[in-house]
């Protein structure tokens, strides 16, 4: 029997027996750099000549791994193998699918350390945050393997006397997977599998930054027993395989997580359709966000300070949740603006594989000088607090950044930096507050801190967000409890780990019988 869903428990490093469990992960997963991964199609390996080089965004000179670059006669490859395994895939019992989910979580939770020790060096990943993404992976495992047992019937529909009707789920066919950099375990494993348990077959492009944790993920479902040619992994070029596979005529959908510039690219490329194709393509696409801590008059303070400070640093503030934006009432924006830097001010920043450093790096070169660039707008759009720094000469590490008494419409709070940097804008009252909550293109996440119970029903219908939290931060959205995904140009409110997300992914056939 299958135990009832319970996610998966981060892990307690204050015990000094974990901290040396991960110690040694990160010396095991240290000596495997270096490496070469080929791409994998129809568990076939193939190496190329040109090559995706991973480092470590907190050491530029050390390689993670070497990764082979498809190109589009290998997309295309790929595309007929996906093709060819989907007509048998999709006769699979979707009990015997979500099996090789189950097996995929316990491989990954048995060898959890040495996955968040892959983030840690290839995406900078603090140790913390490293657990977290690999305890997201295996809940999301864990989370639709049992979606999929539940819908593996359909859902009951009436019949009238004399008739039998049903509604049952199909799979769609061949799905492209798209990935970001910035959960590079938990939402390219996350997609993958949610794709693949509903009865698809898919292509796997992860981000150029993180291919070799992927690879490792990719291992992982073969070991779990996944027959070849379900899960086909090719890495490379965005603007080459992705638009390549995007306007394919047998790609029957694309699932895509990553920057509002290119999810609108691929949105309108897919509404295309192409001489051949004899669907109209469905597409996922969870992009960026623009995330507000929002706090009251009468709100804890402390609470308050905690909830923006680590809502806007973890992970550097390469979270599409991270909340850039702090929106405070003008009675209380001095007390939580002087105590939130100062809080900052104890964040230590370094290698993330000194587990006492809490902000790593950010991801690469073009990253850290956007943010830095955006520090520069903000220093004449407010006040810098604390901050304001970087430094890339060995890593791209840049500081918690505070910039005050910026305007509601400025650049601070309207664009998405993805870096470590937070803006405060005071509000005169609540409907203030919910203006400029609501002000921006984007409606992913957000937090209100407040003890009026009328603000919060006020702000449960008003606050436009598609995950909204009451006095926590606005980050740490987990599986299952609270499924994840925007309105307006944050996407298409997929809702990652919720109860409609498989269904995404299959298209619903009713028959009727006359007896
Ligand atoms: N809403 C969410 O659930 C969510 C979750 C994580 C990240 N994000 C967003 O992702 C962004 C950060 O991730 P990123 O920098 O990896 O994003 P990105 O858009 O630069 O890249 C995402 C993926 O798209 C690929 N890509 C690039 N050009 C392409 C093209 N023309 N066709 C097809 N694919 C192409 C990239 O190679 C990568 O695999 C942020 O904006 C963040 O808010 C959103
Ligand atoms: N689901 C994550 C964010 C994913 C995007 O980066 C959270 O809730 O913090």
């Amino acid at each position: 029997m299958v135990l009832s869903y319970k996610h998966e428990p981060f892990t307690d490093f204050t015990n000094i027996e974990n901290q040396k469990a991960f110690e040694k992960a990160l010396q095991d997963v240290h000596s495997q750099l270096g490496k070469d991964y080929p791409l994998v199609i129809g568990g076939e390996r193939i190496t190329t000549d040109e090559k995706i080089t991973s480092i470590n965004p907190a050491d530029k000179e050390e390689v993670i791994g070497t990764v082979s670059k498809a190109n589009k006669e290998l997309a295309e490859k790929a595309m007929q193998t996906a093709l060819r395994t989907f007509e048998t895939w999709k006769k699979w019992d979707p009990e015997a699918r979500a099996n090789i989910l189950f097996r995929a979580a316990a491989i990954l939770r048995r060898r959890k350390h040495e996955f968040s020790s892959y983030l840690v060096k290839e995406a900078g990943k603090p140790w913390r945050e490293a657990d977290a993404d690999t305890a997201e992976a295996i809940d999301f495992l864990e989370y639709y393997a049992r979606q999929m047992v539940k819908l593996k019937s359909g859902v009951p529909v009436e019949s009238r006397e004399g008739e039998i009707n049903k509604f049952n789920y199909i799979p769609l066919g061949v799905g492209v997977i798209i990935s970001p950099f910035n959960f590079p375990l938990a939402i390219m494993a996350g997609t993958t599998v949610a794709a693949i348990v509903a009865g698809n077959t898919v292509l796997l492009k992860p981000a150029n930054n993180t291919p070799v944790v992927a690879a490792k993920f990719v291992e992982v479902m073969e070991e779990a027993g996944l027959p070849n040619g379900v899960l086909n992994y090719i890495p490379g070029s965005g603007s080459e395989i992705g638009d390549y596979l995007v306007d394919h005529p047998k790609t029957r959908f694309v699932s895509f997580t990553g920057s509002r510039e290119v999810g609108c690219r691929i949105y309108e490329r897919a509404a295309k359709v192409h001489p051949g194709q004899i669907w109209l393509k469905r597409v996922i696409a969870e992009m960026g966000g623009k995330d507000t801590v929002v706090v009251d008059k009468d709100a804890d303070i402390d609470l308050a300070v905690s909830s923006i400070v680590y809502s806007a640093f973890g992970f550097s503030g390469q979270k599409c949740s991270a909340g850039s934006r702090a929106v405070i009432h003008e009675d209380v924006y001095d007390e939580v603006l002087e105590k939130a830097v100062a809080l900052t001010k104890t964040l230590t920043v370094g290698n993330p594989e000194d587990v006492n450093n809490y902000m790593g790096p950010v991801i690469d070169q073009a990253a850290y000088n956007k943010i830095m660039k955006y520090i520069g707008i903000g220093k004449e759009e407010g006040r810098l607090m604390c901050g304001g720094e970087g430094d890339d000469s060995k890593g791209y590490f840049i500081q918690p950044t505070i910039i005050a008494d910026v305007d509601e419409k400025a650049r601070l709070m309207q664009e998405e930096i993805f870096g470590p940097v937070v803006a405060f804008c005071k509000a005169r009252g609540f409907d203030h507050m919910m203006e400029i909550a609501n002000n921006t293109d984007y409606g992913l996440t957000g937090a209100l801190i407040s003890n009026n119970r009328e603000h919060i029903e006020r702000a449960r219908t008003e606050f436009h967000v598609g995950n909204l939290y009451f006095n926590r931060g606005c980050t740490g959205a987990i599986v299952g409890y609270q499924p994840f995904g925007g309105f307006n140009m944050s996407g298409t409110d997929s809702k990652a780990g919720g109860p409609d997300y498989l269904i995404l992914h299959m298209q619903a056939k009713t028959t009727g019988e006359m007896l």
